[in-house]
């Protein structure tokens, strides 16, 4: 179980900026992640959606601003006390080192007991098991990453980050490899554990349809800033959309009020991408 931090915010962002070699990419980010919520990333590519992941971890510095997890300064963690407030799933990981499934995801027990394989405990074990079991991957548990499917290899990334059972997760696109049935569900389990657990989660994702039905919050991200932040039915809009993606889009609503687009090829081409 994810242990406790009370109803505080999780996660803030004030002013945050981050340059590339000198370049402007982040400007002035400020984000709350709640307790319990799942705040989804959007933005077109090249946004910074990627950027602002890895500088609320603490893998960039940004230049200025302050970052804060669970009331804590991000600068003032280790590397390993941030790995226990914060597991990341990446976009497309290189990690294709010679080790089993099993192997891979016991490894993301390390910022929990900071031993090396020899020293896991049963728990550790077992906590792992159950892990690929929830995610389908038990009939993998002995075979090398390496011989994976890139959406298999997706899942053992998120059960890795699972068993680090941190009251934060981060996505970077991490049902891009999957097919429909897989990304479902991914996104049902994720949603289960934020709804047992209090579970926070920050989601970068391209689908506009998925976002709405999944998030609790929206941020749509435009050159570098958060140009709108609200409730997918706040944020899904065909205005929003023209603005932030350069289309014109009819957004419709399902019966629970939840918005979604129908894109057709011949509408995508009415305004062109700034
Ligand atoms: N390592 C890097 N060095 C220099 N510039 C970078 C680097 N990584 C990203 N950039 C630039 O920073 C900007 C934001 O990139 P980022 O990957 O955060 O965007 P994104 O919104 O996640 O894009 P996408 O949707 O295409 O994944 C882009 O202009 C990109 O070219």
């Amino acid at each position: 179980m994810i242990s406790g931090e009370g109803s505080a915010i999780r996660l803030r962002a004030r002013d945050v900026s981050f340059d590339y070699h000198l370049r402007p990419c982040l400007k002035k980010i400020g984000l709350d992640l709640l307790p319990g919520e799942i705040l989804g990333v959007l933005g077109p590519n090249g946004s910074g959606k990627s950027t602002l992941l890895k500088t609320m971890f603490g893998h960039l510095k940004a230049r200025e601003g302050e970052i804060e997890l669970a009331g804590l300064s991000l600068e003032s963690l280790t590397p390993r006390e941030r790995a226990r407030k914060v597991a990341f799933v990446p976009q497309n990981s290189g990690l294709r080192a010679p080790l089993t499934v099993f192997q891979a995801v016991l490894m993301g027990r390390y910022s929990r007991k900071g031993l090396r394989f020899g020293g896991y405990s049963g728990s550790d074990f077992r906590l792992t098991r159950e892990v690929l079991r929830d995610l389908s991957l038990s009939e993998f548990i002995h075979r090398p990453v390496t011989e994976l499917s890139g959406g298999e290899f997706q899942k053992v990334l998120l059960a890795r980050a699972f068993v680090q059972e941190a009251p934060v997760l981060f996505l970077d696109e991490a049902t891009s490899n999957l097919d429909i049935h897989h990304t479902l569900e991914i996104m049902e389990i994720v949603k289960n554990k934020v709804a047992r657990e209090g579970l926070s989660v920050v989601s970068v994702m391209h689908d506009l349809n998925l976002a709405a039905s999944w998030c609790d919050r929206i941020a749509i991200m435009k050159a570098g800033e958060v140009f709108v932040c609200g409730e997918p039915g706040q944020v899904i809009t065909r205005e929003i959309i023209r603005e932030v993606y350069g289309v014109s889009l009819v957004v419709h609503h399902d019966q629970e009020g939840i918005p979604y687009v129908l894109p057709r090829v011949s509408a995508a081409r009415e305004v062109s991408c700034a």
